[in-house]
């Protein structure tokens, strides 16, 4: 049967980006009733700070119980089909109801059956307490044991991606999108069809396109603020200037 828990992708009726995407559908059996008692457990992130209190509801959760209640989740029984896309794509935007699996399940899916218990998997929550719950959760769910009170090694957040990492030119045009959006440019640039066309994204290269020297030069100085405040310099060093063009890239 197919439910609104099951498409992969972006809506059709969202706006159309860069890059393309491609609407999946999964379905499942959602027949099968999630375990009371955990539904009763339930933390809604955010509310239980205390995780001792955590621990000792999931250390009375019966291992089993824990296990049958994952196999009924949305996203536990999709998962063979959700691996097979997950070979097939280098990103993938799932989307499924709040309490579908989706942060509990997928990476313990990929982990045993991707991955086939090796290696790690990095989950990022927005909040401390989300990703202590999270973590809880699944070792819980996993019969593993964690120490929370034990800090790790601090380890330095730094941006960038690999060298030709497929995701980069993805993040730089959808940062590129909001920069773009900030700046004061829909009119400059050369109008084709009705349209006009300012600037063309590339990888990290971006070329301005004007009709003349004056409003090259105004896009420019837009576009060095704009970038400044989503914390992006330019390369002086690489920008090449033709009569109208202007092709710039970012360190
Ligand atoms: N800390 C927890 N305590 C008890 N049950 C939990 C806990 N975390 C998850 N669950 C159970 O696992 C199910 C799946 O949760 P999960 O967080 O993976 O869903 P999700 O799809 O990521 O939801 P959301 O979109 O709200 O983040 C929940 O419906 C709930 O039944």
């Amino acid at each position: 049967m197919d439910s609104k828990y099951s498409s992969v992708g972006r809506e059709k009726e969202q706006k159309s980006s860069d890059f393309k995407v491609k609407r999946l559908k999964l379905t499942f059996d959602n027949n099968s009733k999630i375990n009371k008692e955990l539904e009763e457990n339930t933390c809604s992130n955010g509310i239980i700070e205390d995780s001792s209190k955590l621990n000792y509801n999931f250390q009375n959760d019966a291992l089993e119980n824990l296990q049958e209640a994952r196999k009924t989740l949305p996203v536990y029984q999709v998962r063979t089909r959700l691996l097979e896309e997950i070979r097939k794509h280098s990103t993938m935007i799932l989307i499924g109801e709040t309490g579908s699996g989706k942060t509990t399940q997928i990476p313990q899916i990929i982990h045993e059956y991707r991955l086939e218990g090796k290696g790690c998997i990095a989950v990022t929550q927005p909040r401390r307490v989300a990703a202590i719950t999270l973590a809880l959760r699944v070792a819980a769910e996993t019969n593993t044991h964690i120490e929370l009170e034990t800090v790790g090694e601090h380890f330095p957040i730094c941006k960038g991606v690999r060298q030709g990492d497929p995701l980069s030119p993805k993040i730089f045009s959808a940062g590129f999108e909001e920069i773009f959006r900030n700046m004061d440019c829909q009119n400059y640039g050369i109008k084709i069809n009705g349209t006009f066309l300012n600037h063309l994204r590339f990888a990290d290269n971006l070329v301005l396109v004007a009709d003349n020297h004056e409003t090259l030069q105004k896009m420019l100085q837009e576009l060095s603020e704009s970038s400044k405040q989503m914390g992006l310099t330019m390369n002086k060093t690489k920008q090449k200037l033709s009569p109208m063009v202007l092709l710039t890239q970012y360190h």
